[in-house]
């Protein structure tokens, strides 16, 4: 609203300016005395210092309004979106970030503009009308008409979207329909200022008609071309509109959609009973899992075993194709989830509106980011995400990991939460996750076999099965898949560290668990060793 309101002064200052200017040049003719001229020149000059001062305060106040509306309704989308399979989807997610943005594109290029138009147009007809009615009967057509041209220009780009469907398989159609749209857009342009020049004619002729004084012709004709200044950018905003729109509407059906229907919390427990997921071959076979209250489960396998479709069917992201599954309320952080350009707290505060600092650090310290955040100069209030600091793989995997945690849930479903990390830095967070979970169930999907000692159950996944489970030691003792994995986990390592350093010898043995692990180095930086207690690089190991 006040950016609208700045706007229309702005432009008003603009309209009168060009007005003032022309009476003074009229009047100045006439050679009256040069009191007579003075309080337009003063005018003059205020409309053209209002006019940039309006404008500044236009745009600040808009992007302010813009962003604000952008801010709130981030976190609903987010809300609304989290919890549907489709945000597992990567076209998905970048797809409702950038209608977010698009909302923010209508709000500033399309709904302000059109606004500001359409007040001072109207303004301007009743001024060219309380000079001359006839005048002002002309503007107001000039001014229709060249709307119209918009309404013809947006439907000239409405149509834009259904060509180009119909071009995806007729790539030399398209081509010619996008030649076509170029020159109509121009020729609407072209007749839009043909129609300013026509009706600034057309007033000034009626103006004279009218048998009104010199200048007050003069002042009209020239309020008739300055209306046109504000209304011809309505073809771009009309262009934009088209553009965007779609994203408005995706949002509010959204927005407007009933929640998932996630199937009601009917146990204390978390159990899966002769869970089957198909997809086009079987991901789950006949799974029976049950997860009490404040347990902490790692789930392994060899890649394709299952596991994430596992922790989907926990989470209520994945339909089971048969059995039963039973929940308490459950939060999933995974991979997939987006770092939105927007402060780090932003990012944050997605997950729990209400946190407050001591949260949001708790949370960033169980994460591993707290360190590196207030290295930051602007601490929590480090822009990141695309406009923003770029983060690397493993800091954007613990402030995921850091709003999950935030979240403060009752379960809280990870996978892979520490995949782009360092092996110690992931050992060490992990460990902080476990650590300071404080009664809450924690399922971790991994590939990483080192600190596994730390669950209270370890299940094996093959071929969407459960070919074993049970606690570390256990598993550890004895022959088997868990053995197998962890050997070639252990050789994996030992080759990786051999081809960096020959004399290097391996750092943990088989059957060696998180506590044998060397202390963690509090790297935090994945591609320059950083020491966090100096905020200064570390020297290279
Ligand atoms: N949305 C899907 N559509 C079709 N097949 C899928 C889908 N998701 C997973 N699969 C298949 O189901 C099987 C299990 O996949 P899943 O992602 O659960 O394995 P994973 O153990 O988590 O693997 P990784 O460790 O590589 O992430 C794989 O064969 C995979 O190709």
């Amino acid at each position: 609203m006040a950016a609208v309101a700045a706007g229309v002064i702005a432009e008003l200052c603009a309209v009168g300016l060009m007005a003032l200017a022309a009476w003074l040049i009229t009047r100045a003719s006439e050679q009256p005395a040069l009191s007579a001229l003075s309080l337009a020149i003063v005018g003059v000059r205020a409309c053209a210092l209002a006019r940039g001062a309006f404008r500044y305060l236009e745009r600040l106040a808009g992007h302010d309004a813009a962003l604000r509306v952008v801010a709130r309704l981030r976190p609903q989308v987010f809300r609304a979106r989290a919890g549907r399979p489709a945000l597992r989807d990567g076209d998905a997610l970048s797809r409702l970030v950038s209608d977010v943005d698009s909302v923010q594109e209508l709000l500033l290029r399309c709904l302000s503009p059109a606004a500001i138009a359409l007040v001072v147009a109207t303004g301007s007809v009743i001024t060219c009308t309380v000079v001359a009615t006839t005048s002002g009967v002309v503007l107001a057509a000039g001014l229709l008409v060249d709307l119209v041209d918009g309404a013809r220009e947006l439907a000239a780009f409405g149509a834009l979207p259904a060509a180009a469907a119909r071009a995806e398989q007729h790539a030399a159609r398209l081509r010619r329909r996008d030649g076509a749209a170029a020159r109509s857009s121009s020729a609407l342009f072209a007749a839009g200022i043909l129609v300013q020049g026509v009706t600034a004619v057309g007033v000034t002729w009626m103006a004279l008609l009218a048998g009104v004084p010199q200048t007050s012709v003069a002042v009209v004709g020239f309020l008739a071309l300055a209306a046109f200044e504000t209304a011809l950018p309505l073809t771009d905003a009309a262009r934009r509109w088209t553009e965007h729109f779609p994203a408005l509407r995706r949002i509010a059906e959204l927005l407007a959609a009933p929640p998932i229907a996630l199937p009601k919390p009917n146990s204390q427990d978390l159990a899966l009973h002769a869970v089957s997921v198909h997809y086009d071959r079987p991901a789950l076979n006949n799974v029976d899992l049950t997860v009490e209250p404040g347990r902490t489960v790692a789930v392994v396998g060899a890649s394709g075993a299952g596991k994430s479709t596992l922790l989907g069917v926990l989470a209520g992201l994945v339909a089971p194709s048969a059995g039963r599954v039973e929940r308490p309320e459950t939060r999933a952080a995974t991979q997939d989830a987006h770092v939105f350009s927007a402060t780090i707290r932003e990012n944050l505060l997605l997950a729990a509106p209400d946190a407050d600092q001591t949260r949001c650090e708790r949370a960033a310290a169980q994460a591993g980011l707290l360190d590196w955040i207030r290295c930051r100069p602007a601490g929590f209030d480090t822009l990141v995400g695309e406009a923003g600091q770029p983060l690397s793989g493993g800091q954007r995997q613990r402030l995921l990991l850091a709003r999950a945690l935030l979240a403060e849930p009752d379960v809280l479903l990870l996978d892979e939460p520490t995949e782009a990390l360092e092996p110690e830095l992931a050992d060490e967070v992990l460990t902080r996750v476990l650590r300071t979970r404080t009664g809450r169930t924690t399922i971790v999907v991994t590939h990483r076999l080192a600190c596994l000692d730390q669950f209270d159950e370890i299940v094996v996944l093959d071929a969407g099965r459960i070919v074993q489970r049970g606690p570390h030691r256990d598993l550890a003792a004895v022959p088997g898949p868990f053995r197998d994995l962890r050997d070639a986990e252990a050789l994996t390592d030992f080759a990786i560290r051999a081809q960096d350093d020959p004399d290097a010898a391996p750092r943990r043995s088989p059957g060696e668990g998180c506590a044998n692990v060397e202390p963690a180095q509090p790297s935090g930086i994945l591609q320059q060793p950083h020491d966090h207690r100096t905020c200064r690089p570390a020297a290279r190991r």
